[in-house]
């Protein structure tokens, strides 16, 4: 069963994405543990302060190192767990990405710690974590929904998450392509109609028309995809239609 701890100021704010849907069902079902901490408990001091003023001077509050040192130290011991991935949410952190979810799947034990406010003493970024992750290019007021979206990411590719195996190694960026378009019934909606090739009960067709069909959505909607994937004969033929079809 993976371990996952989370750091957080804010531990409410992962009851209803924790508690629903797959997430729950995981928890349900003993794929995961999940164990949200408010490192405000560790604080050694008299009122319970986790934030300071910088060093320097400057606008706002800057996370001291000692409860959340404090807190990765007593999460590793309680989990008798010598190399956690130990996770910084942070908007300088390298990309999230579906290659990093798959690789953090494999891993046993998992601690976010969730910022807030200016940011972290630099203390905790040198010495006490493995991995600093963003979730775009852009600022948030807390890490806390980044680690829900970095746990979302990670807990459906569990083996015992998702029944139908086929189903997510078929997504969007597992293969390295965008997914093809899904249709279901009726077979005409309004006048949209559903393409004949997907009802014609041919295999062979819908395979290799959902394959043409990934490549034309990446090809036109994350070309940048392209650049990282070895094309097959037959791929490079139909980049060239769609390239004509430009024109
Ligand atoms: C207001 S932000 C601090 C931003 C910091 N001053 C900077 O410019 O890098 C507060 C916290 O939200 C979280 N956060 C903000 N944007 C994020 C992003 N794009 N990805 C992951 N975490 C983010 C981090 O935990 C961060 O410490």
């Amino acid at each position: 069963m993976m371990n996952i701890d989370v750091l957080t100021l804010f531990p409410e704010m992962f009851e209803g994405v924790l508690g629903s849907s797959i997430l729950k069902k995981a928890a349900e079902q003993k794929a995961v543990h999940y164990n949200i901490v408010n490192f405000r408990e560790f604080a050694d001091n008299k009122h319970k302060t986790v934030d300071d003023y910088p060093y320097g001077g400057g606008a706002g509050m800057v996370l001291k190192p000692q409860p959340i040192f404090d807190a990765v130290d007593h999460l590793k011991e309680q989990a008798n767990s010598k190399k956690p991935r130990v996770i910084l949410l942070c908007p300088q952190g390298k990309p999230h990405h579906q290659k990093l979810a798959e690789e953090l799947a494999g891993e046993q034990h998992l601690i976010f710690i969730c910022g807030h406010y200016e940011g972290y003493d630099e203390r905790i970024r040198q010495n006490l974590i493995t991995d600093e992750i963003s979730i775009g290019d852009y600022v948030l007021t807390g890490g806390e929904l980044g680690a829900m979206v970095i746990i979302d990411s990670v807990v459906r590719l569990l083996p015992e998450v998702l029944g139908n195996e086929e189903s997510h190694r078929q997504d969007s960026f597992s293969t390295g392509f965008l997914e093809h378009p899904h249709y279901t019934r009726p077979a005409d909606f309004r006048g949209m109609k559903v393409p004949d090739v997907l009802i014609s009960g041919n295999h062979r067709l819908i395979d290799e028309w959902r394959a043409k069909e990934s490549l034309k959505r990446t090809y036109g909607r994350r070309p940048d995809l392209l650049q990282k994937i070895e094309l097959t004969d037959t791929q490079k033929k139909w980049l060239l239609e769609f390239e004509n079809e430009q024109k």
